[in-house]
């Protein structure tokens, strides 16, 4: 399948398949044949049913692992290995802060593997810090925080070397309700402001509309891409308006019945 890459264009996925332990007894097609772009500043979600391969294709777009066939390119670039200008958030906050350094340190230490002078580097976390609300965190240790607050210092580690891209797999999936919907408006925000693009992962129908310029609908494993849906809900968004307005309401269905085992 050939897709539209403009000037503008970050990322092209083409006829991306993966298959695990490939050529043994156990090999285990997990995507079929995954197509898709993404242009400069947009939201893309993907979503799919459980075990669709979202995951998988979030570690092959991340160069974390290799498809099988088909090729990510990256800014123009055909992708080979994990790219510098690529921020990653995984759900699991807890394991990806040292528990050992202070929230600031946690944050300067991709800086400093990018050669980011010295002297920038405490300003570049007071500004990423303050960017998601936590300025006043930074000598402070990850387990002295909630749990909605160490994501929140996981993002900002992600946007200290200011990634062309940045790449979340189920980021607001281990915090309670609340905080989820203060997160999903503090990466909206913090988008905005810094004019990033990103790629977020999330089973969540609901979430996905929330955020999204585009959606991207895998089917059922081995996956293949269902429909491509826009969001045209407009820049602002509010947790309560937006969720409940008729455009909202008709892409949930228009979702639904994508993702639903029997559709
Ligand atoms: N390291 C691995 N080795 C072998 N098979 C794997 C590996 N990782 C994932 N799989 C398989 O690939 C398929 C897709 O898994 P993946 O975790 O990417 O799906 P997912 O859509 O993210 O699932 P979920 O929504 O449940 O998190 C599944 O059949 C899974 O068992």
């Amino acid at each position: 399948m050939s897709i539209p890459v403009t000037t503008q264009t970050v990322l092209a996925v083409e006829d991306l398949r993966k298959i695990y332990n490939e050529g043994t007894d156990a090999a285990n097609m997990a995507i079929d044949s995954v197509s898709f772009s993404v242009e400069k500043g947009e939201f893309v979600c993907i979503v799919g049913p459980s075990g669709a391969g979202k995951t998988t294709l979030l570690r092959c777009i991340s160069g974390l692992a290799a498809p099988s066939s088909g090729s990510v390119t990256f800014e123009g670039k055909r992708l080979t290995d994990v790219p510098a200008q690529l921020g990653l958030v995984f759900q699991d906050y807890s394991r990806s802060l040292y528990p050992w350094y202070t929230n600031g340190r946690n944050v300067a230490l991709p800086l400093a593997a990018r050669g980011v002078p010295k002297g920038e580097r405490a300003a570049r976390v007071a500004e990423v810090l303050g960017n998601v609300g936590l300025g006043h965190v930074e000598k402070k240790y990850p387990w002295e925080l909630s749990g909605g607050m160490q994501q929140r210092v996981a993002i900002a580690r992600a946007l200290s070397y200011r990634p062309e891209l940045l790449l979340m797999d189920e980021p607001f999936a281990s915090v309670d309700a609340q905080t989820r919907f203060d997160l999903e408006d503090l990466i909206l925000k913090v988008r905005t402001e810094l004019g990033i693009t990103v790629v977020l992962v999330t089973h969540d129908i609901d979430e996905a509309i929330y955020l999204s310029d585009r959606i991207v609908v895998l089917s059922k494993n081995p996956s293949v891409v269902k429909e491509v849906v826009p969001v045209s809900l407009g820049e602002s968004r509010d947790q309560v308006e937006t969720r409940s307005s008729p455009e909202f309401l008709e892409l949930r269905n228009h979702l639904l019945s994508l993702v639903m085992p029997h559709a």
